[in-house]
């Protein structure tokens, strides 16, 4: 064969492999989500119409730029939909409480519709609904395949693994840590206070709050070595910025092996936040005894039949950063809400720091978690506040199989997802007051599939109750100190970053409630 020859074969061949490649592409970024759609467009269920190759991504990223623009103070108002998520307002209006729309080539229903979201909920098994795999590419380095992300068999494991570590009887004995971390915050604002003009001290909570959710965190974790144990989580944090943004081509296609600037940063970091927890479990077990939450973890990890060294330790890895990611943010984000509402609620901040002072009479070395339940007030002020800010935005699952959700046909590898604030605030489901503060409404207990703070059904938080516990040590401990009021510089606007946080922080004013130290 002549070289001509062997250059024009090669060349044909180069052609088809390009025009499978550009098939392959075509069918998998195209053709197979149109299937999808056009599944659900004949059962009724309507959407945006997308684009090629990034669906409706375009329109999300223009709305959210002109709400951004628009985005200003002004008066409290507790509805922030419009704000946050303007394309989700748009198109629930436009086509109602259940439709699609789609990110590159993955297809999402959004529902808010209550047939919808109680079946999502309470009736379909884990084994037909698992966690939303969107983003799960990005967010690899962050969770691995740690309980948050995971699905089927592997994720039941690890949930039953974990679960008995947030048993009631374990929080019990966390109270104390709680009330050890709470107590430095009190005292560092008391000295403030002290040093402040006219007994007034103004000041941004935000980072306080979370400062104490990664103590609580962290000493739950890491045991005495919790000092060390900031440090892997301050790493974690970094971990989370380098992939904060989604990584559409990884996404779309799978390949989450390339080497771009941003995963090898991702991956460097990685391997020093893995060796680094590594240590310190080891360390921390020979100190404590092994009675950390982390010890405890690999030790379970160990016992199960058939599972290495390796396996255990990428369990305990994954575990701690999924752990860290799902607790850290969402206690303090809640308590800096918590704290803005009772600012502008203060019969209802009264009415909590008269339980708590009683609650305290003892000192606060007499909380534990029986005076913590008994802390009504308290209970449905939390409550409330988690259902106008709820920290988590959406409840994300994704159709494992073809089933059906409120007489929808919903076809294998949607997306689903529950627009928590839109649940919460459905007049329906809550009265015409729905949008407004008042806790007393949980005197009585909501239906389960209309209240998703905490998400529902099998996959629900498993950190509810630590959670409840840390926010009430906080906010009882706080109240019996300070009076609370917002500042005049509070700039009300919620933003989704993680979570729905203040975007400029939670700004307020306190004063002691003895300004004289009488007792
Ligand atoms: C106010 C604080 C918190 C809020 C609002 C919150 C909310 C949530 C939500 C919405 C989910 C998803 C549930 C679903 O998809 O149905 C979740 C899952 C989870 N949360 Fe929390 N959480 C909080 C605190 C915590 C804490 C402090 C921990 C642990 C220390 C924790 C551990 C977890 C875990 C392990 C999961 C995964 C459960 C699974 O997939 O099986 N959370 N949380």
């Amino acid at each position: 064969m002549g070289v001509a020859t062997a250059v024009g074969v090669a060349a044909s061949l180069c052609c088809v492999g390009a025009c499978a490649l550009a098939l392959y592409l075509y069918r998998i970024l195209w053709l197979a989500p149109e299937r999808v759609r056009r599944a659900l467009r004949r059962q009724g269920v309507r959407g945006p119409p997308p684009s090629f190759p990034y669906g409706n991504l375009a329109d999300m990223r223009q709305a959210a730029a002109a709400a951004k623009r628009t985005r200003g103070a002004g008066d409290v108002v507790h509805d922030y939909r419009s704000a946050v998520f303007p394309f989700y307002e748009k198109w629930r209006n436009e086509y109602g409480p259940v439709f699609t729309y789609s990110v590159g080539n993955m297809v999402f229903l959004h529902a808010s519709d209550p047939a919808v979201v109680r079946d999502v909920c309470l009736s379909v098994s884990p084994d037909e609904l698992g966690k939303s795999t969107y983003m799960k590419v990005t967010h690899h380095p962050l969770f691995g395949d740690g309980i948050l992300k995971s699905n089927g068999d592997a994720w039941a494991r690890q949930r039953k693994l974990i679960a008995p570590e947030f048993f009631p009887d374990k929080i019990k004995g966390m109270v104390d840590l709680m009330v050890d971390s709470a107590r430095a915050l009190v005292r560092s604002w008391e000295a403030r206070v002290a040093e402040s003009d006219g007994g007034a001290l103004e000041l941004t909570v935000d980072d306080d709050f979370r400062t104490y959710s990664g103590d609580v965190i962290s000493r739950t974790c890491f045991g005495s070595s919790y000092v060390k144990g900031k440090r892997i989580f301050a790493m974690i944090r970094e971990l989370q910025k380098t992939v904060s943004s989604p990584n559409l081509l990884a996404e779309m296609t799978g390949l989450r092996f390339l080497p771009t600037r941003s995963n090898r940063e991702a991956w460097r970091l990685n391997r020093r936040v893995r060796r680094l927890i590594l240590d310190v479990v080891r360390e921390s077990g020979e100190a404590d005894g092994g009675s950390n939450l982390l010890n405890a973890m690999l030790r379970s990890g160990q016992a199960e039949a058939g599972v290495g060294v390796a396996a255990a330790e990428d369990f305990v890895v994954d575990n701690c950063k999924s752990i860290y990611f799902a607790g850290y943010e969402t206690t303090a984000v809640t308590a800096a809400w918590c704290m803005m509402l009772l600012a502008l609620h203060p019969e209802w901040q009264r009415r909590v720091r008269d339980e708590a002072t009683e609650a305290l009479a003892g000192g606060a070395a007499a909380l534990d978690l029986s005076s913590l339940q008994r802390m009504k007030q308290l209970t449905m002020v939390i409550q409330e506040t988690l259902r106008l800010y709820p920290a988590g935005s959406v409840v994300s699952r994704q159709a494992l199989r073809e089933l059906a959700l409120g007489g929808v046909r919903v076809p294998g590898g949607v997306n689903i997802y529950v627009p928590v604030s839109t649940v919460h605030l459905d007049a329906e489901l809550w009265g015409s007051d729905a949008r407004e503060f008042h806790p007393e409404r949980f005197a009585a207990r909501p239906q389960l599939h209309s209240y998703l703070p905490f998400g529902a059904g099998a996959r629900t938080c498993l950190g509810q109750g630590f959670a409840m516990a840390e926010l009430k040590v906080l906010l009882s401990l706080l109240l019996v100190g300070f009076e609370v009021a917002l500042s005049p510089d509070y700039l009300h606007s919620p933003v989704l970053r993680l979570t729905v946080e203040p975007e400029h922080g939670m700004r307020l004013v306190l004063r002691n409630v003895r300004p004289n130290g009488e007792p």
